[in-house]
């Protein structure tokens, strides 16, 4: 099998409009960007050949470890950052090269979460002040309305009216945050990217503001592209999981299949790094990670090199780290294939990248 401009698998692309699965408010095509590393190196691939689509009040979480893409994502599809090739559609429009004037009256519908809310805030300006500019700014409200636009955003992420006269350092880390979710919906957008909006939070912190951020899809519609290095994290609020690895994607399908029955050995990698509180589970897990049944068959590869490989066209980009890489893995890029049988939900929803997935499946 080659990689050379495999078709998205239907799975994680969804575009069409058919009765049971309607058109994607966000749909990226093949997405490839490259950055330069200086004239004799050749340029670093960031994201490579990447497919997938978001529809209308979904959340798709983007995973992987750090450095596998996800953010240069988000900023491709926010204008921040120069794409090799591919396209970015939304509400069917093709804003790949979007003007910076078509990137400013998309920012109405297309706003950003970003983890560290202390540096996107002007620590000299009120909280009101900073939530109601952009609004004033392009003169769609007056002071008053925006006053009360204010007012009721803030209201939205529970803090109270009389933090719009207050300075972001009188708060809290994840109070910022909140104020920061604020911002990003006062224009009342379609889709928020979230980059790791929580991850600089406490775990107890964490919790509510990912509650919040469902309690806010729900009542707004919103759909959210939430880019995450911890699994768990994107779990609970995301329809579908896409996991990358150095740029590609290695699997995706429907959150709680994807979690609960990890296809590709990169993704129980990720899943088998958290730690699980019983001990007979997290047992189970790490003979998942060191190979289980399948890497002990005669097809199977010695243990993987330690360390990391160029990433080449040729091969899985996992291969050298992979318990369960054959020969074949190290020579031919595996395509995004489904993977499974339809079930009473619907059609095939899960892909993986990987020679083994059929295998790897049907592994208890
Ligand atoms: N502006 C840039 N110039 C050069 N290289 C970049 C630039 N932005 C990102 N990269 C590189 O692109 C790769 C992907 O980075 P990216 O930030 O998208 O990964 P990530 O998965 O979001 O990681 P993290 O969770 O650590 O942010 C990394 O190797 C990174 O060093």
């Amino acid at each position: 099998m080659s990689a050379a401009s495999p078709e998205p698998a239907a799975s994680c692309v969804g575009t069409r409009p058919t009765e049971d699965r309607p058109a994607a408010l966000l749909d990226i095509r093949e997405l490839t960007v490259e950055f330069r590393q200086g004239r004799r190196t050749p340029p670093l691939r960031a994201v490579d050949g990447v497919s997938l689509s978001v529809a209308p009040g979904e959340t798709l979480g983007l995973v992987g470890e750090s450095g596998s893409g996800k953010s240069t994502i988000g900023r491709a599809v926010l204008g921040l950052t120069p794409v090799r090739s591919g396209t970015i559609r939304f509400e069917d429009a093709d804003i790949t090269r979007a003007t910076a004037k078509v990137r400013r009256e998309l920012s109405a519908r297309l706003q950003v979460v970003f983890q560290d809310p202390y540096s996107s805030l002007n620590p000299a300006r009120t909280i009101g002040s900073t939530l109601a500019e952009p609004l004033l700014v392009q003169g769609r409200l007056t002071g008053r309305q925006s006053a009360d636009r204010v007012a009721e955003m803030l209201g939205r992420v529970g803090l109270p009216p009389d933090t719009a006269d207050r300075y972001p350092a009188q708060f809290s880390g994840g109070q910022r945050q909140r104020i920061a979710i604020a911002r990003a919906l006062m224009p009342g957008p379609r889709l928020v990217i979230c980059d790791e909006p929580v991850s600089a939070l406490d775990l107890s912190v964490q919790a509510q503001v990912m509650n919040l951020l469902a309690e806010l899809q729900e009542a707004l519609q919103l759909s959210y592209l939430f880019v995450a290095h911890d699994l768990p994290v994107v779990r609970h609020l995301s329809h579908r999981i896409l996991v990358l690895y150095r740029g590609q994607v290695m699997e995706t399908g429907p959150a709680e299949a994807l979690y609960a029955r990890p296809v590709h050995p990169y993704t129980r990698m990720l899943i088998a790094a958290v730690p699980e509180p019983d001990p007979g589970t997290q047992r189970s897990r790490r003979a998942a990670r060191r190979g289980g049944p399948l890497s002990a068959g005669p097809l199977s590869a010695g243990p993987p090199s330690a360390g990391t490989a160029a990433v080449t066209d040729r091969g899985c980009a996992f291969a050298a780290r992979c318990v369960h890489a054959l020969d074949i893995c190290r020579h031919d890029r595996p395509l995004l294939l489904p993977v499974g049988a339809p079930d009473r939900s619907g059609p095939v929803t899960r892909s993986a990248a990987c020679h083994r997935a059929s295998e790897l499946l049907a592994q208890p």
